[in-house]
């Protein structure tokens, strides 16, 4: 008999907040309450197993089970676990403050789609309050059905129990009692309108069978056992429906209604032992404003759950993919603490990534719609993997897509391999340029000698994939090169329609420069000073006047400039300036560099040129002057448009 008194409490504010949006705003969705409190109570049971499978005074032989009890007349629902219960300071620390995840994300996910930062589901048509459903809301949800929840329990730890009280309004009460068996009873005094509902067998089992059907451990609504089916992902291939692969992938996400756009069922013996099914959902959540999704895989020994969010079974750029592993070969006494030195998991890891970038690329072979849609939704995440999984790199880099010259219909992508397929025998080099956009790519000087000599260039107007490609280096042994670099070789087939573009280094003829040429690149030279490595005659233009070229090995012009705007005092790479001697600009200039008046002019013009190049690539330099001498020249020109006029 304990000699403790009933003692009140006052909730966390969070708390408070919480049980405010819970019992008004979430009407539709309160059959996840039940969810909750099953999974809360599966969880006290997992614990409990794991304790028993330790310390053999905790052992009995009463069979683990959750059991819901509707009571019509008393108007109640009550949830009873024989898992490991709480003490009083369990109580007030578990069930007073928020110290969990899963109700401070939902908080946050509740408060945005109040304020309607999101207006559509996965589905993209429905209300957000139903994505909420997709976040554990956790023993609070219990407030959407009950004006009043009790929770009698008694720790495997004690002798006597407590009881738990709260009508969800600030407080809460905590008293002791005597009579309570080992585990925790959740009492719901259902609001008047849960009552019907909440109170009727039938109705109690099809939320289990809906939300509950894989809780590893028995779940009775009354006497009745109704999550009695087999794991399916110990089942051969051949015998799961499909309706089962989405029913199990709707209980481990959480997702209702929702189908994967893939799943994969995996099983093998030797040298490892495991049985898993993986799944990847329709749509990224991150896409659509939601911060990092933290699920991980489940992880299960025999059959039985060791941890719910294991991330160390798939590496980062997979960690969209759900699912569950179960391994024979592991013991099941194994700890989360334990799990981390142990060597089955990089193992497994290895295996399971295999597998799924073989599934992926299988599917983008055979399912070229679905794996276009995959790449659409998770093509952003999974492309990281090239510059961090050297093993997998050339798997990983075959799954990529990519806009190219090829087609350059908006949203038409290709593949390396495609890419690789179209080369011309004697080209060693994929070539690719980065920009803001495809309509300024197809505009950037460096591509005008691809595009006339008929070589493709893949796009990349997404830095992350110029990062990805500039890791790779390398694909089906050709070398992968930014065009605006110093490092290009064309293949000699590719001639140009017209010989005046063809460079002497290429060993096509030479271009003809006109007389003066070398002089406008002497003063061009002195005019830009250390701005630039060197200034050179272009072999690789058709018409603009000059571009610039990154030297051997150094980044490309978009890298440079994404580092530059993200990293402190980045030292952008000096430039080779190759000038072209067809541009009717430097024509004339050469013309006018034969008496020496002009110098200054020339001199100006090399300026501007420059500060236009980088401006096309996105890089603003020398604001002040560059705007002073665009003001100069207008001058200039302005004068002697006034000449000709009188
Ligand atoms: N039936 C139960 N038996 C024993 N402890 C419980 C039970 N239900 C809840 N608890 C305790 O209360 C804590 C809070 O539960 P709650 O459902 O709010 O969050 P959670 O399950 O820890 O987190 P999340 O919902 O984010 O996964 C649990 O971590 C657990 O310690």
């Amino acid at each position: 008999m304990t000699t403790a008194t009933r003692e009140e409490f006052t909730f966390q504010t969070e708390i408070k907040q919480l049980l405010n949006i819970l019992s008004h705003s979430l009407y539709q969705n309160r059959e996840i309450a039940v969810r909750e409190l099953v999974s809360n109570a599966s969880d006290s049971l997992n614990k409990l197993r794991h304790i028993q499978l330790s310390e053999a005074e905790y052992r009995d032989d009463a069979p683990l089970k959750i059991t819901l009890l509707p009571d019509a007349t008393a108007k109640t629902l009550t949830i009873v676990d024989n898992g490991v219960g709480l003490t009083r300071e369990e109580l007030i620390e578990n069930l007073g403050t928020i110290a969990h995840s899963g109700s401070l994300d939902f908080m946050k996910k509740a408060a945005e789609a109040k304020a309607g930062t999101h207006d559509s589901d996965s589905s993209g048509n429905k209300s957000d309050l139903s994505l909420i459903g997709q976040f554990g809301v956790g023993f609070y949800a219990a407030f959407m059905l009950a004006d009043t929840v009790e929770v009698i329990t008694r720790s495997y730890r004690e002798e006597t129990g407590w009881k738990w009280t709260s009508d969800g309004t600030g407080q809460y009460s905590i008293e002791p009692v005597d009579e309570a068996p080992r585990g925790a009873q959740i009492v719901l005094h259902l609001k008047e309108d849960a009552i019907d509902e909440f109170t009727k067998e039938y109705r109690l089992e099809s939320i289990v069978r809906r939300y509950s059907t894989f809780v590893p451990h028995a779940v009775y609504v009354g006497e009745k056992h109704v999550n009695n089916q087999p794991p399916i992902w110990v089942e051969p291939k051949s015998q799961v429906t499909p309706e089962q692969y989405k029913s199990f992938y709707q209980w481990l996400t959480h997702h209702a209604n929702e189908e994967p756009l893939w799943h994969l069922h995996l099983s093998a013996d030797s040298p490892l032992q495991f049985q898993s099914i993986l799944y990847c959902p329709p749509v990224n959540l991150e896409l659509q404003g939601f911060g990092r999704l933290e699920h991980g895989l489940t992880l299960c020994a025999k059959r039985i759950l060791v941890q719910d969010d294991n991330k160390d079974l798939l590496p980062d750029y997979l960690h969209f993919v759900y699912g569950l592993v179960d391994s024979a070969d592991l013991p099941l006494n194994v700890s989360r603490e334990t799990l981390q030195d142990n060597r089955l998991i990089p193992k497994l890891r290895k295996v399971l990534t295999k597998k799924v970038l073989d599934y992926l690329a299988e599917l983008a072979e055979e399912q070229p719609a679905t794996y276009a849609k995959f790449y659409e939704q998770f093509g952003m995440v999974l492309r990281g993997g090239v510059g961090v999984d050297f093993e997998n790199r050339e798997k990983i880099a075959r799954l990529l897509r990519l806009a190219s010259s090829h087609d350059v219909t908006p949203g038409a992508t290709t593949s390396l391999g495609e890419y690789v397929k179209r080369m011309r025998e004697d080209q060693t080099q994929i070539y690719y340029l980065g920009g803001p956009d495809l309509a300024s790519l197809l505009r950037n000087p460096h591509y005008e000698t691809f595009r006339d000599r008929g070589l493709e260039v893949l796009f990349l107007t997404d830095p992350v994939d110029e990062f990805a490609l500039s890791h790779l280096q390398e694909f089906d042994g050709k070398s992968l090169v930014s065009i605006d670099s110093a490092d290009i070789q064309l293949p000699a087939s590719a001639e140009s329609p017209s010989s005046s573009t063809t460079g002497e280094e290429q060993g096509g003829s030479s271009q003809i420069a006109p007389a003066g040429f070398d002089r406008v690149l002497e003063i061009f030279r002195q005019a830009l000073g250390e701005r630039v490595q060197d200034v050179r005659k272009a072999t690789r233009l058709a018409t603009s006047p000059v571009c610039l070229v990154n030297p051997q090995g150094s980044m490309s012009s978009q890298l440079q400039k994404v580092l530059s705007q993200t990293v402190k005092d980045f030292n952008l790479s000096r430039r080779i300036l190759e000038v072209n001697p067809q541009a009717p600009l430097i024509g004339r200039l050469a013309t006018l560099s034969s008496s020496g008046t002009n110098d200054d002019f020339i001199a100006d013009c090399g300026l501007q040129l420059y500060a236009s190049a980088m401006l096309l690539d996105g890089l603003v330099v020398e604001p002040d002057l560059t705007a002073d001498r665009m003001r100069k020249l207008m001058e200039e020109a302005a004068d002697k448009r006034t000449v000709i006029i009188t």
